[in-house]
């Protein structure tokens, strides 16, 4: 059972289609998560998958693929058998609906005329969506059960050819169908968003233009393209990243209070956030390239993105982008919300950092730092809260220190499950919480669209920084001119770690 006591119908058979099963993203992400879903027993009983794709492959030829990341414990080898002989594959065309209706039969084989549910998963590049999603309407949809189609990004590439894919799948398909995957709303930090803002009484007084005087929002990725630039070229960081993942989390944390948990209160108010936010501009962007650093650790570290040879001769897509967005609401008017992401850089690290205003009338001769809190999405989950206090001792001096919830020290016994895992489990559920509606991601793209166009029509040059480095030196400017201030005196006791 999930958050809103939905639950599945145990007494159903359900079928999982993998569509694009031969793929990276299948063997990575999607055959792991159904095998730790099924391990833990966390499907309904009767639940079988098929993966279907072009290449004529086995089940065995799509085990092997996947065995790298399946992390598969010794004793759990007969799980495992179990696994993969309730897993079926048939290849076909994505444009064929011969093919489908092949696939279909198969399915009618197994579900013996009774009634039986089907979740088709999209693992598909954009070229394949049309002709698919056609397809699985014409010729796959069960008769007596529901059918659920989980769609991944990229949804579009602006707000047209969004549009225009939304507008086919609503040929097609329900909005109650319709799950579009945003696999950081599956993140434990960025699901406790709203634990932390309104299951607390001592943030939310607080939460606001009054006391706060930024938000940043990072996702910082150590390594480059390593080979999939060619992809990455035709949408940028902004698309790959910010559009999406960035501008889920400021939703999440600029919102006002949904009236209740129910997946469409809390997405209506998400989209009445989004609503405030003007469309970017340039001026409100740095925008950035890495380039290879001949000192680097690794090959990886060494090449530059235009050394990629997978990217085209003198791509000016940025790798690194930091944009300053304004919510005009009464509780945000004033307060920069930071959203800054970029590859090649010199950490992993996603997090949202809330900084608090100096505080008024100052009686400590400017020795108070602000407060900040900071909600650390990965690696290790924790939230801090950076504040002052009096140096323990015979002292009046006074020191940063921090109020911590560092995950790994409070919840030792807990293993947190996978964004995918819980993704996937909500829509055997039929929980849309966590997935993104039509018209959030209509105004997604109204805030990026005019900015994307502007960059790729005036061919901006990104500003180069150094694979390994913190981004673009422009990109701290701008932060400080938009009331983010970092003092570099923070000091963390890391042997509590
Ligand atoms: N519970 C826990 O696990 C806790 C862990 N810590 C750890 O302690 C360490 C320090 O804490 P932190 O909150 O980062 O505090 P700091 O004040 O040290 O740093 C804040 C952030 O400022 C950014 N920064 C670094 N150099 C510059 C610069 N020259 N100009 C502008 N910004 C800069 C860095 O992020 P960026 O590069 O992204 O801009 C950094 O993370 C971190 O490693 C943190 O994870 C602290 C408290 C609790
Ligand atoms: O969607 C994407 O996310 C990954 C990062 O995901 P994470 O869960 O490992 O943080 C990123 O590498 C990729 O470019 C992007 O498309």
């Amino acid at each position: 059972m999930n958050k809103e006591g939905t639950q599945f119908d145990e007494s159903f058979p359900h079928i999982f289609v993998v569509f694009g099963a031969s793929g990276d993203l299948a063997k990575k992400k999607i055959y792991p998560t159904l095998w730790w879903l099924y391990r833990d027993n966390l499907l309904p009983k009767k639940t079988i998958f098929f993966g279907y794709a072009r290449s004529s492959l086995t089940v065995r030829e799509i085990r092997e693929k996947c065995t790298p990341y399946m992390k598969v414990r010794p004793d759990e080898e007969q799980a495992y058998e179990d696994f993969w002989n309730i897993n079926y594959y048939v290849s076909g065309a994505y444009d064929s609906r011969t093919d489908f209706e092949k696939l279909n039969q198969e399915m009618c084989t197994f579900e013996n005329g009774l009634h039986a549910n089907r979740l088709f998963y999209l693992a598909l590049p954009p070229s394949a969506f049309q002709s698919v999603s056609v397809n699985i309407r014409n010729a796959c949809m069960g008769q007596k059960g529901w059918n659920r189609i989980i769609v991944e990004k990229p949804f579009g590439k602006d707000a047209a050819s969004s549009k225009a894919l939304s507008d086919h799948l609503a040929s097609l398909f329900k909005e109650e169908q319709l799950y579009r995957i945003d696999h950081y709303l599956g993140k434990e930090m960025v699901q406790n968003l709203m634990t932390i803002r309104f299951g607390n009484r001592i943030f939310n007084p607080t939460w606001n233009r009054e006391n706060i005087s930024s938000v940043l929002i990072s996702f910082k990725e150590p390594f480059g393209t390593q080979g999939r630039g060619g992809y990455f070229d035709e949408f940028g960081i902004i698309r790959d990243v910010m559009q999406n993942h960035l501008l889920q989390i400021l939703s999440l944390v600029a919102m006002e209070k949904p009236v209740t948990c129910h997946p469409d209160d809390i997405r209506d108010e998400k989209v009445k956030v989004l609503k405030s936010i003007k469309s970017l501009e340039l001026d409100d962007c740095v925008l950035g390239q890495y380039v290879g650093n001949p000192d680097g650790k690794d090959d990886d570290a060494k090449m530059g993105y235009l050394d990629d040879p997978t990217v085209p001769a003198g791509s000016k897509t940025p790798t690194f982008a930091l944009a300053v967005l304004q919510i005009k609401n009464e509780r945000w008017d004033g307060v920069p919300f930071i959203l800054r992401c970029g590859k090649a850089l010199n950490e992993r690290k996603a997090e949202v950092r809330i900084q608090y205003r100096d505080v008024p009338g100052d009686i400590f001769g400017g020795r108070s730092k602000r407060n900040e809190m900071v909600i650390r999405v990965q690696p290790g989950e924790a939230l801090y809260v950076k504040m002052m206090t009096k140096s323990p001792g015979i002292t009046f001096d006074m020191e940063e220190t921090e109020l911590d919830l560092t995950y790994n020290q409070r919840y030792k016994e807990i293993n947190l499950p996978d964004a995918y895992e819980r993704l996937i489990l909500d829509v055997f559920c039929g929980s849309q919480m966590n997935f993104v509606r039509d018209d959030e991601l209509s105004e997604a793209w109204r805030i990026f669209t005019p900015l994307l166009h502007h960059i790729e029509n005036n061919d901006v040059q990104p500003i180069p920084y150094v694979h390994g480095s913190r981004g673009p030196k422009e990109a701290d400017e701008k932060c400080d001119k938009s009331n983010f201030k970092y003092y570099g005196s923070y000091k963390w006791n890391n042997s509590k770690m």
